[in-house]
Formats: structure tokens, C-alpha cells, sequence
């Protein structure tokens, strides 16, 4: 999230020993998966794995989905918070790799005011390079207003999203109007977006706590959601913008959204200030959701809540699925190596545990 600023080698996957092998089951990183992203050495090394949970791990876990689509928000909700200005055609060329990497959504940017977000000021120009990607992988744009739906449509996106927040300070200063002032303005881009086919997608912040006004009602959550499925949204993403929720939190919030919009509309969008990102959704599954967004390298943060920290990670997203047997369509060497790509672009450490752990300079898995 953003508040308003001013108007005005490649890594060497880790050789495994038979120990830790056993972590790694089920194919997160295949045979021909690590030959892209390892040295000739380590390849030899590397095994198939990794092995989700037999059945009676099952059985304690509940009915969980056999998929789940991955929303890759890193190009935008990571980048939005990046303090220097990412250059386009880094921007375009994490986009293509994630694409690469088998993410069915990527969310390439936003169409919002420069002097709100100036470090997505490139929108058309991302937008230009990329758009031909659609068709491989879903490229979803951000859009505040009727203003940006016809600069998305202009560049040429086919898919966009709307955001609304339960919060009414962080609605204030996160797009300058009310709760309600935005869901009229929503209502008429969503009509707008919906006769041009265009898919529409509704967020909702603060879903569990607000920086500015603490807790945030559960009840709150789900009107602001069923505003959102009623004016056309084909999925609704919760987010925990702070990071704030445990599954004790997140619980009574999904129960409170499920009885008003479809499960199978749902997504959720948490964040790892308080590392409980994993568990909430992993309870997230269990009650029914099958839909998760999450950031490369864990990019991403929230400059207004002093010590948030980015999105829950791709990587440790995707190794905790494929440990539990959830498909994900995604190859998970080719995501580590994006995930090093933009890291090491950014000049800093990835935010990913995963990626960390299979890093080279890390001698947990010698
Ligand atoms: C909504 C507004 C525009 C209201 O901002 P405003 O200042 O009230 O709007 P305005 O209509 O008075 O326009 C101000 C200026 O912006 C221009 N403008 C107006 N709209 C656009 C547009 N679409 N594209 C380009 N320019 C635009 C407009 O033309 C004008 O330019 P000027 O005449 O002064 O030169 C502004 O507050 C805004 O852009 N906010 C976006 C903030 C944002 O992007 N935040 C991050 C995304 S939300 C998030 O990250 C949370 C999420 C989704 O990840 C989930 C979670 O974790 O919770």
C-alpha cells in the first residue's frame, strides 16, 4: 500500500544431503528445473523433491485445494514502494521472467496518479513492453478512477483492479475519499471496465487492522467486499495491509466475508510484518480459499506503518505448497531466479526465506 506522498551464477541451489532432502519432495524443484538454476556440480546432487504430506497429514489438514492460482503482485505492490524510481525496462524484464516462470497473474503496474505513486509513473511504457505476454499469463493493472481505466485501455490491458479500503482514515490517504465516495467512484469503473470485457478485481485493505485506528471490525470487511462482488468484481483479494493478523484474526475476518461473497471469488493478500503470513494462509485454505496473492523476493512494505515489512513471498509461498502436495503450474527454479534477478538489481538480500536458505552465501544446507 501507498499513502498519498506529496502532491506536488545465478544462485547455486544448495547441494542437499539425505536429510534435507526429505524437505524437499514432490517436485518443487525438479531435476530440470535445478539444471536451469545450478552449477554442473550441485546438479548432480539435487534430487526430485519435494514430497507433500501422506494421507493422514491430509486428513489433520482438512480439505485443501488441489490448486492454487498465485497472484504475483511484486511488479506493482513491490515496486510501489521502491524509495528510488526502478528503472522501465528492469521493471519489464522481472515481469517477463516471472511470466516465464509459470505465475498465471502477474500484476504489471498501476494506473494512479503520478503525484501520488511517481515510482509507477511508467505505467503506458511497462504496459507497452509487456502486453503481448497476455495470453501466457493474466497481466491485471491497478486503476483508482475512470481516469486510469482509459489510460489501461489505451496501453492496452485487458484486466484491472479496483481498491477499497475497511478503513475510513486509510481510505483518506490512501485515495484522497471516503469509503463510500470510492465505491461510487468503483461502481462506474467497474460498469465501464465490464462493457469493455475488461475483468475487474476489488481489493480490500486494512482488512484486519488500520494504521492509523488499530483493529478493524470484521463486519466492516465483509460490506466493503460485497460492495465490491455486487458492482461485478470477479474476485475479491483481503488484504492484511500491515500485516497485523494471525490466524485468530484472520478466522472470524474470512468467516465474516464467506457468508456474503462466494468463497471461490476470494483471494487473500497478506503481508509479513509479524512473519504469520504462512499460517494465515494456510488457514486461509482450509476454510475453502484457493486464490493467494504474494511478491517476488518479498518486495514490497508499507512507508506509512513504522516497521511493516513487504508481501509474504513468493518462494516460501510456492515451497509451502508444493510441500503440500498444492499444484501450482509454477517452476520453481525459474522463480528463484527472478527472485535473484530483481534482488540483486535492487542491490539488497531477498526477503524470501526460501530463496535465502538456497542461497550460495548461506551454509545451512552444506
Ligand atoms: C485516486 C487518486 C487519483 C485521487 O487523487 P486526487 O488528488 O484526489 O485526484 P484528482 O482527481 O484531484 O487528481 C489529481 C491529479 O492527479 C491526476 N490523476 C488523477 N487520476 C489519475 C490517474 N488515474 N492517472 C494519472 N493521473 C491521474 C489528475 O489529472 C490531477 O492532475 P493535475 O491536474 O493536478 O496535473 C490518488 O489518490 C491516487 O492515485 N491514489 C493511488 C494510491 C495508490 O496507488 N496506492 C497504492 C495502491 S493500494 C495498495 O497498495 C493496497 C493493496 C491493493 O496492495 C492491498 C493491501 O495490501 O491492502
Amino acid at each position: 500500500m501507498l499513502t498519498r506522498q506529496s502532491p506536488s551464477s545465478s544462485t547455486t541451489i544448495r547441494t542437499l544431503d539425505r536429510n534435507h532432502q526429505t524437505f524437499l519432495q514432490n517436485g518443487t524443484i525438479s531435476r530440470s528445473d535445478s539444471s536451469r538454476y545450478s552449477n554442473d556440480h550441485d546438479q548432480q546432487q539435487v534430487s526430485n523433491f519435494p514430497a507433500g504430506g501422506n494421507s493422514s497429514t491430509y486428513k489433520l489438514l482438512g480439505n485443501m485445494p488441489e490448486y492454487v492460482k498465485i497472484v504475483e503482485v511484486g511488479p506493482r505492490d513491490g515496486l510501489q514502494n521502491e524509495s528510488n524510481i526502478v528503472p522501465t525496462p528492469l521493471k519489464v524484464e522481472l515481469i517477463r521472467k516471472l511470466v516465464d516462470s509459470g505465475l498465471p497473474v502477474v500484476e504489471a503496474t498501476s494506473f494512479v496518479s503520478p503525484k501520488w505513486v511517481p515510482q509507477l509513473a511508467d505505467a503506458a511504457d511497462v504496459m507497452q513492453e509487456v502486453k503481448n505476454l497476455q495470453g501466457a499469463c493474466r497481466l491485471p493493472v491497478l486503476t483508482p478512477n475512470l481516469k486510469g481505466l482509459e489510460a489501461a485501455i489505451a496501453a492496452g490491458a485487458k484486466e484491472v483492479a479496483i481498491f477499497a479500503s475497511a478503513s475510513e482514515t486509510f481510505s483518506k490517504s490512501n485515495i484522497n475519499c471516503s469509503i463510500e465516495e470510492s465505491l461510487i467512484r468503483y461502481r462506474l469503473v467497474a460498469n465501464a471496465a465490464i462493457k469493455h470485457s475488461i475483468r475487474v478485481r476489488g481489493y480490500v485493505s486494512c482488512v484486519i487492522g488500520c494504521p492509523y485506528e488499530g483493529a478493524i471490525a470484521p463486519s466492516k470487511v465483509a460490506y466493503v467486499a460485497k460492495e465490491l462482488h455486487q458492482m461485478g468484481c470477479s474476485e475479491i483479494s483481503l488484504g492484511d495491509t500491515i500485516g497485523v493478523g494471525t490466524p485468530g484474526s484472520v478466522v472470524p475476518m474470512l468467516g465474516a466475508v464467506m457468508a456474503v461473497v462466494p468463497v471461490e471469488k476470494l483471494a487473500v493478500h497478506f503481508h509479513d510484518t509479524y512473519g504469520q503470513s504462512l499460517p494465515n494462509i494456510l488457514v486461509s485454505l482450509q476454510m475453502g480459499i484457493s486464490t493467494v496473492d504474494s511478491s517476488i523476493a518479498g518486495l514490497g512494505g508499507c512507508p506509512y506503518a513504522k516497521g511493516s515489512s513487504g508481501n509474504v513471498a513468493t518462494e516460501d509461498v510456492v515451497y509451502m505448497l508444493h510441500g503440500l502436495g498444492i499444484k501450482t503450474g509454477v517452476d520453481f527454479g525459474k522463480l528463484l531466479q527472478a527472485g535473484e534477478f530483481i534482488s540483486k538489481n535492487l542491490g539488497r538480500q531477498s526477503g524470501s526465506k526460501t530463496a535465502s536458505a538456497l542461497s550460495p552465501n548461506n551454509g545451512k544446507f552444506l
